[in-house]
């Protein structure tokens, strides 16, 4: 499964300095004026999983270990009036469209040097000047769609009670349409429909020192929001710029850099940076699970033990199987499903069966 997700928000707010901190290298150019990014950047994100695929692949005695990503999108920002063509944001969302998830980047700190589209900080006002025009850009894709002659059955009576919907001010995610009415208009790609989490990227001194009130604030703004839905959206708070800052450094030089400013819990300020949060947060809101697989064969054939990425609901080891290959589909005849947390207590996998606890 290919997880994609899109940051998305006003320009200038720090969305590429995110995207280079999650991804731990500067691929993005993040400067400080409105439109700095124009074509999107898109980058492959591994998901951490506490190391399980490299003692797994040391149990299997693989020769490679492939962990699983997500790929994270870049795209330019939105202004007011980008559903009808304003700014450069518009061109995107069909970029955006192709994607699971939208992480909404708001701007929270009030660094007096960075430029702000409207001359002023408000992270409430300038969250909802994005989700309407997300809004916006959703209707008009969906009255586009239904002004097709092929429109019809299923797809046309859900999408006219999106359309009723969107013009009362509803997301998409928000009517209530059941799975079924869901994955008839799937194709569509409605940004709407896609769950939201929140980013508040405050300034870094907040960040450091007080995140239980960074949080709150946070949590505050979010509540005011009209286009949220905090049943099915989440938020959370970040500095950007703070972990761009420290996405250059190792893991022992990061903890003795917080240890030197007085994080006041510097190695679990390090456990939520965002390169290690984000990726698990997307985990969860779209309900994934990681599944390994590993080699069958002798340790001479034996090439890689793989992480991928399914979704947690119902996926038989026949889905998982013909995800991994057709062929292997086919010839499936049993299968064996293994804890992976109690397959790394054994010191090797054999054909046969487990060898010694270690
Ligand atoms: N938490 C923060 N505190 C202070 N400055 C920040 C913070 N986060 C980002 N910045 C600064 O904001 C400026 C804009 O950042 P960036 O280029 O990442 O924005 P963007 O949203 O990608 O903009 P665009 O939509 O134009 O591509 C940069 O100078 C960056 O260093
Ligand atoms: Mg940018």
């Amino acid at each position: 499964m290919k997880v994609k997700v899109a940051l998305v928000g006003l320009p200038n707010v720090g969305k590429s300095t995110l995207f280079n901190a999650i991804a731990q290298k500067s691929i993005a150019d993040a400067k400080n004026f409105p439109f700095c990014t124009i074509e999107p950047n898109v980058t492959p994100i591994p998901i951490p999983d506490d190391n399980l695929l490299h003692k797994l692949a040391l149990v299997a005695k693989s020769k490679k270990a492939l962990p699983a990503h997500i790929f994270l999108v870049d795209v330019a920002g939105l202004v007011k009036g980008a559903s009808r063509g304003e700014g450069l944001g518009n061109q995107f969302l069909a970029t955006v469209r192709e994607c699971n998830l939208i992480i909404h980047v708001v701007r929270s700190h009030d660094d007096a040097d960075v430029i702000h589209v409207d001359g002023k900080v408000d992270p409430v006002a300038d969250a909802e000047v994005v989700n309407l025009e997300l809004l916006l850009a959703d209707l008009s894709h969906v009255q586009r769609r239904l002004e097709k002659s092929t429109c019809i059955g299923d797809e046309k009576e859900v999408l006219l009670k999106v359309e009723k919907g969107l013009e009362n001010g509803l997301p998409a995610r928000s009517i209530g349409l059941s799975s079924s009415e869901e994955f008839s208009i799937k194709s569509l790609g409605l940004l709407t429909l896609k769950p939201v989490v929140y980013i508040f990227n405050v300034d870094e001194v907040d960040y450091i020192y007080d995140r239980d009130t960074s949080m709150a604030t946070a949590e505050a703004y979010a509540k005011q929001l009209q286009y949220c839905d905090l049943e099915k959206d989440s938020f959370a708070v970040v500095s950007a710029k703070f972990e761009n800052e420290l996405s250059t450094k190792s893991d022992e030089e990061k903890r003795v850099y917080l240890d030197s400013i007085g994080a006041v819990d510097g190695l679990n300020l390090n456990e939520q940076l965002s390169y290690r949060r984000l990726p698990l947060l997307v985990k969860d809101v779209l309900d994934l699970e990681l599944v390994y697989t590993g080699p069958g064969v002798s340790p001479e054939r034996s090439q890689t033990t793989k992480t991928h990425i399914i979704p947690s609901k119902s996926i038989s080891v026949l889905d998982l199987a013909g995800k991994l290959h057709g062929d292997i589909q086919k010839g499936v005849m049993n299968a064996e499903v293994i804890r992976a947390t109690d397959l790394i207590q054994y010191e090797t996998y054999g054909r046969q069966r487990l060898c010694a606890p270690k």
